[in-house]
């Protein structure tokens, strides 16, 4: 899919914004803190419904405004689609897709597909795990509405919990946590077999990408690591779930929290069996974070029937040139948007057909 027209009023340092896409490659240049990002993360809104940078929706809002409003137009396959968000301080979003008001707002997922990179995601490999979980939600809630539906079930039910567990302590009425325990299970059993089979179909496709980039020279493995045992049977799952509560219960009391459950899982990353996480050099480590990010976008395309659109926010200048020409070769089917200090820096892209957008001070002129 591609976007077509993105409108901003009052978001972030846009006071009114109307902007004519290409159909492939999009740059946004300009000096730091002028508004580049600010357009990449309206974009993403329009995805999954929320900021990648903020949880507060308050902060979108222009200063001393107290209304936002973003509409993207993007172009299916078979079909068009519009969606449009309004921010108002202090209430809940309002969002219509095509023009119609959604009764919830996860109605949101599953109409535009965004992939972003950015210089996080880099550090996918480095970091902890819930970065690596991160990466693996975010997908599925895209691809997955009512995945992403069980994960807010199973973060409410986890509060709920661990706030049982913290008033507990010296008191005899564990018998109070069943309830909780038997809604943990089922929840957290639906995030847990989806994620195995993210894993699975991530796999493969990472593993050729970063035979590609590598020149054949690495081979990439990509393990779930879920923190309760796996098994395929869901039952059979469900009782393991069951049976390592029970088993960490003393120290879930003791600390007030629980300690085993999928929030507890991570990706494990290895090349040539060498665990990356903790073996692999940066290098090799942002080769793993670009092939990971690459089979995503293989892989939305796969299960939607549609490319996502990309987003390379602030990215380009921390490849080197090998992986670069990688990147602008294994994308020419997807439409790019990148946002650069520095135009000359990409200099593997074709700019024959791009539209180049300079950005200062939160006003944007095309200059081709
Ligand atoms: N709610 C807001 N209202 C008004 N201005 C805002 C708001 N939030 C952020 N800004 C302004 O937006 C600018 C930052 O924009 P953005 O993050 O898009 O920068 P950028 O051009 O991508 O810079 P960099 O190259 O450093 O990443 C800052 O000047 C900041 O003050």
């Amino acid at each position: 899919m591609y976007l077509k027209r993105l409108k901003l009023i009052n978001f972030r340092n846009y006071k009114e914004l109307e902007l004519d896409l290409n159909e492939k490659l999009n740059i946004f240049v300009g000096n730091n803190a002028q508004g580049k990002t600010n357009i990449v993360e309206a974009i993403y809104m329009s995805s999954l419904g929320k900021s990648f940078r903020t949880s507060k929706d308050k902060e979108l809002i222009m200063f001393n405004r107290n209304q936002s409003y973003i509409k993207v137009e993007g172009q299916k396959k078979y079909s068009n689609v519009e969606v449009e968000i309004k921010l108002v301080a202090n209430k809940k979003k309002r969002i219509k897709v095509n023009k119609l008001s959604l009764s919830k707002n996860s109605e949101i997922l599953n109409n535009i597909y965004v992939v972003i990179f950015s210089p996080e995601d880099l550090r996918l490999i480095k970091e902890g795990p819930s970065e690596r979980r991160k990466f693996m939600d975010n997908e599925l809630s895209q691809m997955k509405p009512y995945y992403f539906h069980n994960l807010n079930s199973y973060n409410k039910i986890l509060i709920q919990r661990n706030h049982l567990l913290k008033n507990m302590r010296g008191k005899d009425n564990e018998f109070m946590l069943e309830v909780w325990d038997e809604k943990l299970i089922d929840v957290g059993v639906k995030i847990i077999e989806e994620r195995a089979r993210f894993v699975k179909r991530i796999t493969p496709l990472s593993r050729l990408i970063h035979r590609k980039i590598t020149n054949n020279r690495e081979n990439l493995e990509v393990t779930y690591l879920s923190n309760i045992d796996y098994v395929e049977d869901t039952n059979k799952l469900k009782d393991m779930f069951k049976k390592q509560l029970k088993e960490a219960l003393k120290i879930d009391i003791k600390r007030g929290t629980t300690t085993v459950g999928p929030h507890r899982d991570d990706l494990g990353v290895f090349i040539d069996k060498i665990d990356i996480r903790s073996f692999g050099s940066q290098g090799q480590q942002r080769t793993c974070a670009l092939s990971l990010k690459l089979a995503e976008i293989e892989l939305v395309k796969g299960e939607t029937g549609e490319y996502p659109v990309l987003l390379l926010d602030d990215v380009m200048s921390e490849l080197d040139i090998n992986r670069q020409n990688f990147l602008i070769k294994a994308l020419k089917d997807v439409q790019l948007f990148i946002t650069t200090t520095e135009i000359n820096n990409l200099e593997e892209l074709n700019m024959d057909e791009a539209f180049i957008f300079h950005v200062e001070n939160a006003q944007v002129n095309r200059s081709r």
